[in-house]
C-alpha cells in the first residue's frame, strides 16, 4: 500500500485561539474576533487588544449625548459634523467605526478610503439608503441601524402633516403673519370616515394607521410583506397596490426606498389614484417621482401633498414642488424629536460598542440577523462551524479545485425549528478564509464564495439522541465533494472529505474524520495521524513534541479494528517547526499524518 505522509502548515492564516475557560464562549459575546477575520492584522480586536489604545469611533451627524456618553466608556469619540465628502473620505481612515443619519453619504469610496479600517457603520435611524451595503459587504464591514427607536416620532410626525395638511395650517399661519385673515381661503377637508391608504405596513406604517383610525378614518394598507394577522388585529385592510392607490382619499408612504420602491409614485400611478387625492411622505423623498407630482398636483389630480423627504435634501431653493401653494414641507423631521434621537443615540452606542467588542448586533443590516435567544444558543456551535469549515477546507490537496462545501445538521428539532443562516455563514467563513487572500468575515464570506464560484448546501435531519435532546443541534458535518485530501483518511468512500462534531459542556470538540470516529476537542492546533495500530504509538509522537517542549493538550484514538489501523488525533497548543512534523513523519508505523490550525 501507498504510504503518504504530508503536513499542511497555513502560515498566512493564523488560526482563532478558542478557550473554553473564556467567559465569552457561552454567552452572547462572541470570542473575538467573532464575526470579524482571525487575521490579526485585520480584525477588530486590533484596535482593542492593547490596553492602551481604544478604537476610534467617528460621529459625522449631531448624536444625543446620552449615545455619546456611553461611547466615550470605551471609544476615542470624534464628533466632526458636516464633513465633505473628501473630508469623510480622508479622516475615515483613522476610524474603526462611523456613525450617520441621514444627511451623511457612505458611498464605496468611503469603504475604499478606510483601508480596512473601519469595521462598523451605524446608522442612527432606520433607512439605510444612504449607505452602500453592497460596498460594506465586499469590504467586510458590519452596518448596523438603530430600528425601532424613532418609530414613533416618524408616525407622530406623518400623522402631524396628515392633519396641517387637511386643515391648512403651514399656509393659513404664514398668511397670518403676513397680516391677513383669510378665512375663506383656508377652508379644510374633515378626516372622519375617509380612506387612508397607508403604503408600507411596517413599524413606522402600524403607527400611523393605529393613530389614524383613531381619528376616526377608515384604514386600507397595502405591503406586499406584511402578515394579515397584523393588519386584522389593528383593523386594518390589506389591499393590492392598484386597490389602495383607486379608492384612498389619503395615501401616506412608508416603505424603505429600494430599487423596486423607486420613483413608484409617478405619472402612471398619479393617474390611477382617485381624483383630488391627497399624499404624505415621510418614508424616502425618492419613492415619488417629483416632477410627477408636480404636474398632478397642477393639473388637480392631486389636491395636496405633505412631504418631509426629498429625492435631493435639502432640496433647490426654487424646487417648484418645494414651492407649490398646496405643497407644505419640513427638514426630514420625521425622527426628530428629543425623545427619538435620545432613543437612537443609545440604540446606535450600543449597537456600535456591541459590534466593536465582538457581540453580532441583532441589528445588523448585512450579516445574517438572528434574534438574541437564538444567538445565546448557538453560540458554541457557531464556533463548531467555523472549526469545522476551517479544518476541512486544510485537509483538501492544494491542487484539488473546491466547488463547494455541503453542511449537514442533525437535530432532535423539526427543520424548520432550527435557524442555521449563522451556522452556515461561519462555516463559509471558515472555509472561505484559509483559502482567500482578502480579508473575510462573516459579513462578506458569502460573497467571496460566491465570487469564486463555491456553492454551499445545507440539509437538515431530525434525530432523537440520548443526552442531546433539547439542545438545538446534535451535531454539525461539513463535507467538500470530490476533492484530494491532503489526509486520505479523511475521505469518505463517496470520495467526499469529511469532518464532523459536537458541542460538549459548551466545547466545541471534532468527533469524526472520513469513517473514523475520534474525540477531541478544537483548539489550539491539531495533528492527525493515521498509523497502524499498535501499542506505544502515543508515547513514540508524545515523546517527539516533548522533547521540542511542545505540549499536547488532548489526545484521541479511534480505530476501525483492533490492530488494523488508527487514526490519532493531537492538540498541540504551540505550533510544531517543520523538523518536528518531519520527525513525526518518519515514525515507521505512521502512514500519513497533517498539521491543522483551528
Ligand atoms: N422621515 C423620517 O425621519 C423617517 C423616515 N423613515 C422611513 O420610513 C421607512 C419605514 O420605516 P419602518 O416602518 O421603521 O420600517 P419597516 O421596515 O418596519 O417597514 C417598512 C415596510 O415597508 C414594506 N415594503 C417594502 N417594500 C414595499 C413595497 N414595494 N410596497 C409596500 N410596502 C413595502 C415592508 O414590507 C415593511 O413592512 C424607512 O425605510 C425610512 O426610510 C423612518 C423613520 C424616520
Ligand atoms: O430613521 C430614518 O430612516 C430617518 O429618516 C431619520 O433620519 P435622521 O436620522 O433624522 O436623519
Amino acid at each position: 500500500m501507498a504510504i503518504s505522509k504530508a503536513f499542511f502548515s497555513s502560515s498566512l492564516h493564523p488560526s482563532l485561539h478558542y478557550s473554553p475557560s473564556r467567559p465569552t464562549t457561552v454567552s452572547l459575546h462572541f470570542p473575538f474576533p467573532f464575526p470579524f477575520s482571525a487575521a490579526p492584522s485585520r480584525n477588530l480586536r486590533l484596535r482593542c487588544d492593547a490596553a492602551d489604545s481604544k478604537p476610534t469611533v467617528l460621529i459625522a451627524e449631531k448624536l444625543s449625548d446620552s449615545g455619546l456618553d456611553l461611547l466615550r466608556d470605551s471609544a476615542d469619540v470624534d464628533c466632526s459634523y458636516g464633513l465633505s465628502p473628501d473630508q469623510l473620505a480622508a479622516k475615515i481612515a483613522s476610524c474603526d467605526a462611523l456613525i450617520v443619519r441621514s444627511g451623511t453619504k457612505v458611498s464605496r469610496e468611503v469603504f475604499e478610503a478606510a483601508k480596512g479600517r473601519l469595521k462598523v457603520v451605524g446608522r442612527a435611524g432606520v433607512g439605510i439608503d444612504n449607505v452602500d451595503l453592497q460596498a460594506a459587504t465586499e469590504f467586510g464591514c458590519l452596518v448596523v441601524n438603530a430600528p425601532t427607536a424613532n418609530t414613533v416620532a416618524a408616525a407622530e410626525h406623518g400623522i402631524a402633516l396628515l392633519t396641517s395638511m387637511a386643515r391648512n395650517v403651514a399656509q393659513a399661519d404664514a398668511s397670518v403673519k403676513a397680516g391677513k385673515w383669510q378665512r375663506n381661503k383656508y377652508v379644510g377637508v374633515s378626516l372622519v370616515g375617509k380612506t387612508l391608504a397607508v403604503m408600507g405596513f411596517g413599524k413606522v406604517g402600524s403607527e400611523v394607521a393605529r393613530r389614524a383610525r383613531g381619528l376616526g378614518m377608515h384604514v386600507i394598507a397595502h405591503d406586499p410583506y406584511a402578515p394579515a394577522e397584523r393588519a386584522r388585529a389593528l383593523g386594518v385592510e390589506l389591499v393590492s397596490f392598484d386597490d389602495a392607490i383607486a379608492t384612498a382619499d389619503f395615501i401616506s408612504l412608508h416603505m424603505p426606498l429600494t430599487p423596486t420602491t423607486d420613483k413608484m409614485f409617478n405619472d402612471e400611478t398619479f393617474a390611477r389614484m382617485k381624483r383630488g387625492v391627497r399624499i404624505i411622505n415621510v418614508a424616502r423623498g425618492g419613492v415619488i417621482d417629483e416632477d410627477a407630482l408636480v404636474r398632478a398636483l397642477d393639473n388637480g389630480q392631486v389636491a395636496q401633498a405633505a412631504l418631509d423627504v426629498f429625492t435631493e435634501e435639502p432640496p433647490a431653493k426654487d424646487s417648484k414642488l418645494v414651492l407649490h401653494e398646496r405643497v407644505i414641507v419640513t427638514p426630514h423631521l420625521g425622527a426628530s424629536t428629543v425623545e427619538a434621537q435620545e432613543g437612537v443615540a443609545i440604540e446606535i452606542a450600543e449597537a456600535v460598542v456591541g459590534a466593536l467588542n465582538g457581540e453580532l448586533a441583532s441589528t445588523a443590516v448585512n450579516a445574517p440577523m438572528v434574534p438574541p435567544e437564538v444567538l445565546s444558543e448557538l453560540a458554541p456551535y457557531v464556533i463548531l462551524a467555523e472549526k469545522l469549515g476551517r479544518l476541512a477546507v486544510q485537509l483538501v490537496a492544494g491542487e484539488s479545485g473546491i466547488k463547494g462545501a455541503k453542511v449537514v445538521y442533525t437535530s432532535s428539532r423539526d427543520p424548520e425549528d432550527l435557524d442555521t443562516r449563522l451556522l452556515r455563514a461561519m462555516v463559509t467563513k471558515g472555509i472561505v478564509e484559509p483559502i482567500s487572500s482578502s480579508f473575510v468575515n462573516i459579513i462578506n464570506a458569502d460573497y467571496i464564495a460566491k465570487q469564486r464560484g463555491l456553492n454551499f448546501a445545507e440539509e437538515r435531519i431530525k434525530r432523537e439522541q440520548n443526552g442531546l435532546n433539547g439542545t438545538p443541534v446534535n451535531s454539525i458535518q461539513v463535507q467538500i465533494p470530490h476533492v484530494g485530501s491532503l489526509f486520505a483518511s479523511a475521505v469518505t468512500d463517496a470520495g467526499d472529505i469529511q469532518v464532523e462534531g459536537k458541542v460538549r459542556d459548551g466545547v466545541p470538540h471534532l468527533t469524526k474524520i472520513g469513517s473514523y470516529a475520534v474525540d477531541v476537542s478544537l483548539e489550539g492546533n491539531l495533528i492527525l495521524c493515521r498509523q497502524v495500530d499498535q501499542p506505544g504509538m502515543i508515547g513514540k509522537v508524545g515523546g517527539i513534541l516533548a522533547s521540542q517542549n511542545i505540549n499536547v493538550s488532548f489526545m484521541s484514538v479511534g480505530r476501525t479494528f483492533r490492530g488494523k489501523q488508527a487514526i490519532m488525533a493531537i492538540g498541540v497548543d504551540e505550533e510544531p517547526n517543520k523538523e518536528t512534523l518531519e520527525k513525526i513523519g518518519t515514525i515507521p508505523a505512521i502512514e500519513e499524518f497533517v498539521f491543522l490550525k483551528l
